[in-house]
């Protein structure tokens, strides 16, 4: 299993998870009892027939189940075959000669200046300018959608502070190349030198965030007569939606030196021509002028792409990439090595699931069994030539210059290679040919162009790895208040069921290409928001039947009941399992499950209906940027652990609904009947789902009753929700007692 002979020294293994045999076991059990609760469900129906209302309650729990049923299905193929890898970079250097590593091109994106500061995106650039690889052989491009000249001046000053800061890097050997995140560290040492450079950070950092305050760049910031006619771009006219295309080169490797007399990556600038009228397509189409500009400029082979929150944890990261890259088993096929998504500053028991173990971590071992993991946006090294067709058919660029085979002769600020880049960034380039978006580069036709890119490269035969090194390669940041972080969900389901009612549909065609177990993984992710189905159907049906002491589940004392705890038990026990193994606690666990419904009510269901507006024209939606600044106030409650609703939003009313019918069923039936009702056999199991969901809703009960902070439910939500369960209730009521 090694990944060279027998006598050079192995740079990578895998090994197969311990648990697969019995995941594969209990598969084949749990099938059973699935295809069992079906039959009921078919008995139950024809049975129930003959009334209207009894064959939609038992038509609405088999659609649930089938749903669930569904879900479960795809979810097998990651337990399948799930591997772990390792890799053995300290060997690199025996078989390789430093001077043969490919050239790596590293993409940032960022988007308005606002959201997303730009010393944060300062930030993560220096921290992978400093990667441990030769420097002459990087590039770094950023992308500004936000066309914001406060991020161009951020670069132009990192650039002078990279000149300190990435020799200093490599003479500590430090591990944490962001400045921010090493200088707030507290473990090393002090030193006149360490002062000296965090000084210098600090005033860069001043200096940065005061004209992003001010919201502009003065005389006296501008030094030179080259910065100022890079500003000068920016006219009266120039708005972010509409300008032309400005591509900087900032940091020339061929000319500019750093302190100790060593080479400077590359560090170009670039934001893409922008019009009111020509579609843009978010994040790809930024990713796609990159390619672009970078093919002109370096054209480097291997390809880094990354969120601009997304700061570098390991400068090791590319040399664990080249453990793969360089062995001729691996090559023809690879087309990318994805790093899992990994976050900083998440509290203790990561309150809203923000971690998303099972997508970036768990499943992706599973996949990476299979043919591999899907694109996660970002840490993601990819191979240039997958931008261009499958392993064996080449899609050739329009124009030879963006060819992944050309070599590019020209110094990156020569007249010809500007000119160029420029006319690669503009807004009409694409529409030479269609290929881009399509057959070329990232795809077009999704919000989550990741998913969607890396489904349609494996569709064309494409493989990819997933590299988890222990120590995390990347740090990132997730939202720290509910509504950000529903609201980042909710565009994920939009572009998901996009992809799902596309012609690539996962199921049909992505199992056409890529085999049964592939096709069923990427269609657990497609179908994600479906999960609103049976969340929501379980969360007021069961609830409001037994509010009328209907019941709908099996009597404890018949066999059928067990059937339902068991499947209850066996997926959550299951999930639970996984979770711990793959180094989560209990806490965090019952957090997971607690916002998987949660999603349900929330983000997956409006995302739904969102989608469905959308596709009959009545509403539009685009890529609604998750916010990167922090309110001093919600961290802080963020940080204890607490709930943050604060904003009158729709996507808490079902939420808030849900929480108060299942606590008013649950005590009603407790002082109703529980002591001398008639049916509590028949109803038993309604109470405990009532129950159980009332536990996950604590938080909500706080928020509406005991909180007075700003992040308490507002008294709108509340008072439309019980305005809402009230009118629910009555018209359950008057359906149920026929
Ligand atoms: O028009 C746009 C919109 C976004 N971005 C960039 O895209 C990245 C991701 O945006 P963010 O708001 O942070 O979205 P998230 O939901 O946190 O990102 C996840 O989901 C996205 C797909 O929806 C993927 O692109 C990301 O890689 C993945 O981390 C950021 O660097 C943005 O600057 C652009 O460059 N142009
Ligand atoms: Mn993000």
């Amino acid at each position: 299993m090694d990944g060279r002979g027998t006598h050079a020294p192995p740079l990578h293994k895998f090994e197969p998870l311990r648990r697969t045999a019995l995941n594969r076991l209990f598969a084949a059990v749990y099938a059973c009892a699935i295809i069992a609760l079906l039959y009921r469900h078919a008995q139950t129906l024809l049975h129930s027939a003959t009334s209207l209302l009894s064959f939609s309650l038992s038509l609405s729990l088999l659609i649930s189940d089938l749903v669930l049923a569904f879900m479960w299905t795809g979810a097998q193929a990651f337990r399948v075959c799930p591997i772990r890898r390792k890799e053995f970079p300290e060997n690199l250097r025996k078989i390789m000669k430093e001077e043969d590593f490919p050239g790596l091109d590293v993409f940032i994106c960022t988007a308005d200046p606002y959201k997303e500061p730009p010393m944060n995106v300062v930030n993560t650039a220096l921290s992978l300018m400093a990667y441990d690889y030769p420097t002459e052989k990087i590039s770094v491009y950023v992308s500004d959608d936000g066309g914001s000249s406060f991020t161009l001046f951020a670069f132009m000053e990192a650039a002078k502070f990279a000149s300190h800061w990435l020799p200093f890097c490599r003479g500590h050997n430090i591990m944490e190349r962001s400045p921010e995140v090493y200088f707030a560290s507290t473990y090393h040492s002090w030193s006149p030198e360490i002062e000296n450079i965090k000084m210098m950070y600090e005033t860069m950092k001043v200096k940065v965030e005061h004209i992003v305050d001010k919201g502009e760049i003065s005389d006296e910031y501008i030094v030179d007569s080259e910065q100022r006619e890079a500003f000068s771009k920016w006219t009266d006219g120039f708005t972010r939606m509409d300008h032309p295309a400005v591509v900087q080169v900032i940091l020339d490797k061929s000319k500019d030196r750093d302190v100790s007399g060593n080479f400077l990556p590359n560090l170009i600038y670039v934001s893409r021509q922008k019009s009111k009228t020509a579609p843009h397509h978010f994040k790809a189409g930024a990713l796609n002028v990159l390619l672009r500009v970078s093919a002109v400029m370096t054209n480097a082979p291997l390809i880094l792409t990354q969120d601009c929150d997304m700061y570098s944890n390991d400068p090791q990261t590319p040399l664990r990439v080249l453990c793969y890259l360089s062995d001729p088993a691996l090559q023809s096929k690879l087309a990318y090595v994805q790093y899992p998504q990994r976050f900083q500053g998440l509290n203790q028991t990561d309150i809203y699931a923000s971690e998303y173990k099972h997508l970036f971590q768990i499943n992706t071992m599973g996949l990476d069994g299979l043919m591999g993991p899907n694109y996660l946006g970002s840490g993601c090294f990819f191979r240039r030539r997958a931008f261009f067709g499958g392993p064996s058919t080449l899609v050739p660029p329009e124009i030879p210059e963006l060819s992944p085979a050309h070599e590019v002769d020209n110094p990156i600020n020569s007249r010809e290679i500007l000119s160029l880049a420029h006319n690669v960034a503009g807004c009409d380039y694409e529409n030479q040919t269609n290929h881009w978006g399509s057959k070329n580069g990232l795809r077009y036709g999704s919000l989550v162009e990741d998913f969607y890119t890396g489904y349609r490269l494996q569709c064309e035969g494409w493989k990819s790895l997933f590299c988890h090194p222990e120590r995390a390669a990347f740090l990132g940041e997730m939202p720290i208040t509910l509504l950000d972080l529903l609201s980042q969900c909710k565009r994920w389901c939009i572009g998901l069921l996009e992809v799902t009612f596309s012609k690539y549909n996962t199921l049909i065609f992505g199992s056409r290409s890529m085999g049964l177990l592939m096709g069923l993984a990427y269609s657990h992710y497609a179908f994600w928001p479906i999960w609103c189905i049976p969340v929501t159907l379980y969360s007021f049906l069961p609830q409001l039947a037994l509010l009328n002491k209907v019941s709908i589940f099996p009597k404890v004392s018949e066999p059928w009941c067990f059937l339902y705890v068991f499947l209850f038990l066996g997926a959550y026990g299951q999930d639970f399992l996984d979770f711990v193994l793959a180094g989560g606690t209990v806490r965090k666990w019952w957090n997971v499950q607690r916002m998987w419904m949660i999603r349900g009510l929330s983000c997956y269901l409006f995302g739904s209906v969102e989608y469905l507006l959308k596709s009959l024209g009545i509403s539009t939606h685009g890529f609604n940027l998750t916010s990167k600044v922090l309110d001093d106030e919600q961290s802080k409650r963020y940080d204890q652990g607490i709930f943050e609703f604060g904003v009158p939003s729709p996507l808490f009313v079902p939420l808030t609904m849900a929480a108060i019918i299942n606590l008013f069923s649950f005590a009603w039936g407790l002082t109703e009947f529980w002591d001398n009702g008639s049916n509590k056999e028949g109803l038993a199991l309604q109470m405990v789902l009532a129950g159980f969901i009332a536990l996950n809703c604590l938080p909500i009960y706080g928020a509406i009753a005991l909180r007075s902070d700003n992040g308490k439910m507002p008294t709108q939500i509340t008072v439309i929700s019980i305005f809402l369960s009230v009118a629910l209730y009555t018209s359950a009521n008057l359906i149920l007692k026929q």
